[in-house]
């Protein structure tokens, strides 16, 4: 499936779905020093040809500009001649897509994040047990128990991609990285949003019951 057969409309409804996620995130202080990303994915899938609309790298993401966001094949390179460059994490993106055949990817950095991830760094993994925002990740059992997984993270991007591939959960929405942020995917940008936000508002209680306990 090449680039040029996907519809224009789907490239521009991605596009356009990408403002408004990363205008409504900046609102909330989830891009602090130009950290995070966001992806979504446009046309058919296969895990060996897709491609998807990416933040480029490095930008001031609470403005808006026409130089936000370009769109990358399944290796992360782009599918159109441009000078912009694509998220120094897009292979993460690439990987998540290939395992979970999602939609859409978000990454940010919090404070509530960071802590948790280095809190449970150890054990490997985030335990919440029985929260009812858990049902917001499409886990519908009563006082269920969930593991958001947690991998190391390397300033070399390409190093943390086979723990991601090892340590991916597909019950689980989403993967940390230690001491960095939370990706977040769904079937499409509402869902994964929802399942962001969700996880966010977990992180949290996580970490004041943890105070709280002590
Ligand atoms: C500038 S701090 C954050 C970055 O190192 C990175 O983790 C990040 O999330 C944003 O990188 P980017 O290349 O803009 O997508
Ligand atoms: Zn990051």
């Amino acid at each position: 499936m090449s680039f040029a057969h996907i519809p224009l409309e789907a490239k521009q409804t991605a596009l356009a779905e990408l403002t408004e996620v990363k205008s409504l995130f900046a609102g909330r202080g989830w891009f602090q020093g130009t950290s995070g990303n966001l992806s979504i994915r446009v046309g058919d899938f296969s895990p060996e040809d897709f491609h998807f609309a990416i933040t480029a790298s490095g930008k001031d993401k609470s403005l808006s500009t026409p130089e936000d966001f370009l769109f990358v094949d399944q290796e992360g390179k782009p599918s159109e001649l441009t000078k912009l460059k694509p998220s120094a994490e897009t292979l993460i993106h690439c990987e998540i897509y290939k395992q979970t055949g999602c939609g859409a990817i978000f990454h940010v950095h919090t404070v509530f994040n960071n802590l948790v991830s280095e809190l449970f760094w150890e054990r490997k993994s985030i335990p919440v047990d029985g929260v009812e925002l858990i049902k917001a990740l499409n886990i519908w059992d009563e006082e269920a128990h969930i593991d958001i997984p947690i991998v190391s993270n390397f300033a070399h991007i390409p190093s943390i991609v086979p723990e991601v591939t090892e340590r991916l959960d597909k019950r689980i929405p989403g993967i940390m990285l230690r001491k960095h942020g939370i990706y977040a995917w769904g079937a499409n940008a509402f869902e994964a949003k929802r399942h962001l936000e969700a996880f966010e508002f977990l992180f949290e209680y996580v970490y004041r019951w943890e105070l709280l306990k002590r």
